[in-house]
C-alpha cells in the first residue's frame, strides 16, 4: 500500500487541508491518508487542546474512505517530532511506501526540525504549494504538489470565530457544529 501521513496542528482542520489531502491521494495514488494531529508541536502552541483538534479531524474525515485520523502523536508523550512519527509508522507499516505530506511553508525550516536531514530516508516528503509560499526555499528534496489555491487558514478561522463571524463553508459542516457546541476560539 501507499500511505500518506498529513502532518499538521489542525487548529482547526479546514477545507484547505481536505482538498490538499485529496489531491495528494489522487496525484500519488495513495490508498490511505492519515491525518497526524500534532498533539504538542515543537514549533508553536496550539489554541485548542489536542483531543478537541483530534475530534474535529475525526468528524472531518468520517465520510471519505481514504482518510483516517491518527492518534500517533496524541498517544506518545513529549513534543510531536516528525522523525519519531515516521519511525513509528515504519514499524507499523514495514511493507508500505510512506509519504509525509505538509505545506511547503513548513518545510522551509525543516533543517531545524529534530533530525530533519534524516526525514527523506524514512518517507518521501511531499510539499503542498500554498498561496504566497514558494517551493524554492525548501532545503531538502521534496516532491512538489500543486493544489488549487484555497486561501483558508486555521489562523483566519480562529480570527473569524473570535469576532463572532461565520465559518460556514470554511470547515465541513460537522466541524462547524462542533465549534459552535464547544464555543471554541471565542
Ligand atoms: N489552504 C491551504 N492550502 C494548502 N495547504 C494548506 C492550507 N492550509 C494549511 N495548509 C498546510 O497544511 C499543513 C498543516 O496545516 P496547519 O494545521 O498548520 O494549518 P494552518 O491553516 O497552516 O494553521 P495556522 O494558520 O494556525 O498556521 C501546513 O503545513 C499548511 O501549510
Ligand atoms: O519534528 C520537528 O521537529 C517538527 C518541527 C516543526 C514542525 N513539524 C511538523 O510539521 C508539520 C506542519 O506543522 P504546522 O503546524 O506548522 O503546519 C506538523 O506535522 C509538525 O509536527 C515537525
Amino acid at each position: 500500500m501507499r500511505i500518506g501521513l498529513f502532518g499538521g496542528s489542525f487548529d482547526p482542520i479546514h477545507l484547505g487541508h481536505l482538498l490538499a489531502a485529496s489531491e495528494a491521494a489522487e496525484a500519488l495514488g495513495l490508498d490511505r491518508v492519515l491525518f497526524v494531529v500534532a498533539a504538542r508541536p515543537p514549533h508553536k502552541t496550539p489554541v485548542a487542546p489536542p483531543e478537541a483538534r483530534y475530534e474535529m479531524v475525526l468528524l472531518a474525515t468520517a465520510e471519505d474512505p481514504r482518510f483516517c485520523p491518527s492518534r500517533l502523536e496524541l498517544d506518545r508523550p513529549g513534543p510531536s517530532y516528525t522523525v519519531d512519527t515516521l519511525e513509528e509508522a515504519r514499524r507499523l507499516f514495514p511493507r508500505d511506501e510512506l509519504f509525509f505530506i505538509t505545506g511547503a511553508d513548513a518545510y522551509r525550516d525543516v533543517l531545524t526540525w529534530k533530525e530533519g536531514r534524516r526525514l527523506p530516508e524514512l518517507a518521501t516528503l511531499v510539499a503542498v504549494a500554498r498561496p504566497g509560499y514558494a517551493l524554492e526555499g525548501v532545503p531538502l528534496p521534496v516532491l512538489p504538489l500543486y493544489v488549487p489555491e484555497v486561501g483558508i487558514s486555521s489562523t483566519e478561522i480562529r480570527r473569524r470565530l473570535k469576532e463572532g463571524r461565520s465559518v460556514r463553508y470554511w470547515v465541513p459542516r460537522p466541524v462547524e457544529v462542533y465549534l459552535a457546541k464547544h464555543a471554541l476560539y471565542r
